[in-house]
C-alpha cells in the first residue's frame, strides 16, 4: 500500500480535492502540517521545487504542484479516465476549474473586502461553462467525463463546495451542478470525510476569509 503525506498549511486551500479523492477510493495518507512561522524559518521553501507549497510523498518520492499531485493519485487510482480521449478531456475540465480556482484565491487574498460582492455577481459567467459540461455528459447525471470519477471531479467539487459557502445561493440557477456536488459529496466514503472534524475543522483559506 503506497505510503502518502501530504505537506501543507492547516487549510482546505489546495489540498481538499486531494483529500477527497484519496477518501472516496478508500487510501490513506498522513498529514505533516506546516505553521506559518515553521514556513517563514524558509529552510522547508528552499527545499520546495517552486518554493511553494504543498508538497506529496508518495513512498520516497516527493512531488510538489496540486493539480500535478492531483493528476498522480487519477493515474494511480482509476480517476484519470478510460481512454487518451477521455483523459484530455479531464485535463481540460481540470484546466478550467484551476482558472476558476486562482480568481477565487485572488478575490479571497488580495480583494476580498472590495471586491466579494463584484465576484459574486459575475460567477454565473464562470459556472455556466461548468453547466453545459456536465449537461453535454450523460445529461449530467454523472461525471464531468465518462462514466466514472475523475481527479477533475473532485477538484470541481471541491471548489464549489467553497463557493457554496462564499456564496450560499450560487448555484440555484445551475440544476445539474447543484445536484451534482451533492450526489458527488453523498458518496458513502466521501460523505464520511466530508462529516469529519479533520475536514470540518481545518479552514477553508490561510487568512480566515471564505
Ligand atoms: N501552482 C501551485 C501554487 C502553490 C501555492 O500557491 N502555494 C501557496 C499556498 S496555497 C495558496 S492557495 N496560497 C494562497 C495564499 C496562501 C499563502 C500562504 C498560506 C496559505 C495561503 C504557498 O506555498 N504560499 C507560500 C509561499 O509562496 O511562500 C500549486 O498548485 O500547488
Amino acid at each position: 500500500m503506497p505510503e502518502y503525506t501530504i505537506v501543507y498549511f492547516n487549510v482546505k486551500g489546495r489540498c481538499e480535492a486531494m483529500r477527497m479523492l484519496m477518501a472516496d477510493q478508500g487510501v490513506d495518507w498522513k498529514e505533516e502540517v506546516v505553521t506559518f512561522d515553521t514556513w517563514q524559518q524558509g529552510d522547508l521553501k528552499k527545499e520546495a521545487v517552486f518554493g511553494q507549497l504543498p508538497g506529496f510523498k508518495d513512498g520516497d518520492f516527493t512531488m510538489y504542484q496540486s493539480n500535478a499531485i492531483l493528476r498522480h493519485l487519477g493515474r494511480n487510482h482509476d480517476a484519470y479516465g478510460k481512454n487518451p480521449i477521455e483523459a484530455s478531456r479531464i485535463d481540460m475540465v481540470n484546466d478550467g476549474v484551476e482558472d476558476l480556482r486562482l480568481k477565487y484565491v485572488r478575490m479571497i487574498y488580495q480583494n476580498y473586502e472590495n471586491g466579494k460582492d463584484d465576484y459574486i455577481k459575475a460567477l454565473p459567467a464562470e459556472l455556466c461553462h461548468f453547466e453545459r459540461i456536465l449537461a453535454n455528459n450523460n445529461e449530467g447525471k454523472g461525471f464531468t467525463v465518462g462514466d466514472q470519477i475523475s481527479f477533475a471531479d473532485y477538484n470541481l467539487v471541491d471548489l464549489l463546495r467553497n463557493h457554496l459557502v462564499l456564496a450560499p445561493d450560487c448555484l440555484s440557477g445551475f440544476p445539474l451542478l447543484s445536484a451534482y456536488v451533492s450526489r458527488i459529496s453523498s458518496r458513502p466514503k466521501l460523505e464520511a470525510f466530508l462529516s469529519s472534524d479533520a475536514h470540518k475543522n481545518r479552514p477553508i483559506n490561510g487568512n480566515g476569509k471564505q
